[in-house]
């Protein structure tokens, strides 16, 4: 059970998140990157594949435009189509008008743009890649996952099966341009390590159905387990049941896998299997490692709020007992269910607000929730400034 500090009853003066978190520094942002701390967890984690990407691949991510590759565009392909297929793609240089002379010019302009002439070698690597892994898979960066890309894809998942589907979605991704641009920000700037110095991935993952009702994302500080919390918003009834397993599962894979993580302080995604199975070994379900993330206001606190992380941080415990590790389940009627975190993610372009009332408490929580859900309703009667960010 969450109590809530007298201290931080929302009259006192607020303080904003990054006053209050505990200095980041740029080497826990670098553990936290799939290729860094994959290769110690290989055997926890779902088969997956990390790339070195070069400049190049580097600078089509960057530029404005998406030009797709000319081989095998995006799925979903034709039955028949194979890997050598002529078939007219999406985003393939037309050759129809057939050729005023400019028009050649141009196509010239565009093949030479193009991934499959730009970047052969890695291309054709992550076409291998995909085939090595059953023929779908689902990718990242360093550090993030194109979610709030799926307008893009046509099967409105993260799935894809061709490079084409990959970049697609890559390059469309605000949370990729982040990765990017973005992988030091708040980060302690005593520390000088620049971000040139940064190898970047494309993590390929083998794609399988995960039931989203049970990822879990679980909060340590000092090698201490804060809080575990459903990940996807949705309330699912059976998860009430499963409380006491699902706590018993994760503080189990925790200590017996991912104590002796680099940092002190991090966040760990993980999925708990729909059923037990051989393998599984005595706890019979098995947990897998998704993802680490950093102990960083940037990382969503699913259903704590950060404020509450931190101050469970602070907390004095006896000792590690597991049964004091809250479970965090949405209810149903619970204010998240109203849809902050699905839809669009709007929630990662506003929340900082959201995140800073959880910092102040409850009650700033709740009159932000009511804000927002005017913010919306003016929005849909269409009075809002438009529904842009
Ligand atoms: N191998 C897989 N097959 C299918 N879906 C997957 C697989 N791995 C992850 N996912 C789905 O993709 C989602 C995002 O993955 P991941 O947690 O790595 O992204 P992220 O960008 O780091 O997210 P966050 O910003 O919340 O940390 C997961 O919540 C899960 O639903
Ligand atoms: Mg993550």
């Amino acid at each position: 059970m969450v109590h809530q500090d007298p201290d931080s009853h929302p009259l006192t003066p607020p303080q904003t998140l990054h006053e209050i978190f505990p200095p980041v520094q740029k080497s826990h942002i670098l553990n936290c990157a799939f290729a860094s701390w994959h290769t110690r967890y290989k055997s926890i984690t779902p088969k997956a594949r990390t790339i070195p990407l070069t400049p190049e691949f580097l600078a089509y991510l960057r530029e404005d435009g998406i030009i797709l590759p000319d081989d095998e565009g995006v799925s979903p392909p034709a039955a028949t189509t194979t890997a050598d297929s002529d078939d007219e793609e999406m985003s393939a240089p037309s050759n129809f008008p057939p050729g005023e002379a400019e028009d050649e010019e141009d196509d010239e302009e565009d093949r030479a743009r193009n991934p499959t002439q730009r970047f052969p070698q890695l291309h054709s690597q992550i076409k291998q890649t995909i085939a090595a892994l059953g023929g779908a898979v689902t990718p990242k960066l360093n550090w993030s996952s194109p979610k709030d890309a799926l307008f893009m894809s046509a099967t409105h998942t993260l799935e894809c099966r061709t490079p084409g589907d990959i970049y697609l979605l890559l390059k469309s991704s605000d949370f990729i341009t982040h990765d990017l641009e973005h992988p030091f920000d708040d980060t302690d700037p005593s520390d000088p390590t620049p971000a040139s110095s940064i190898q970047y991935h494309l993590v390929l993952r083998k794609y399988f159905n995960m039931n989203p009702a049970l990822e879990f994302r679980t909060f340590v500080a000092g090698r201490r387990i804060l809080g575990i919390s459903q990940r996807d918003l949705n309330h699912y009834a059976f998860l009430g049941e499963l409380k006491s397993e699902i706590r018993r599962l994760v503080v189990g894979f925790f200590n017996e896998s991912l104590a002796g993580f680099p940092d002190g302080d991090f966040v760990f995604d993980c999925y708990v299997e729909p059923t037990a199975r051989e393998g599984g070994g005595e706890r019979g379900r098995r947990v897998w490692l998704v993802d680490i993330n950093p102990f960083a206001p940037r990382t969503d606190s699913a259903l704590f709020s950060w404020g509450e992380i931190l101050r469970l941080r602070t907390q004095e415990v006896e000792e590690a007992d597991e049964e004091v590790v809250e479970v965090r389940l949405l209810e149903s009627g619970d204010p998240e269910a109203w849809g902050f975190g699905t839809a669009t993610y709007s929630a990662s372009k506003l929340p900082r607000e959201l995140v800073e009332a959880g910092v102040q408490g409850e009650e700033a929580v709740w009159e932000f929730a009511r804000r927002w859900k005017g913010i919306m309703e003016e929005i849909e009667r269409g009075e809002g400034e438009g529904s842009e960010t």
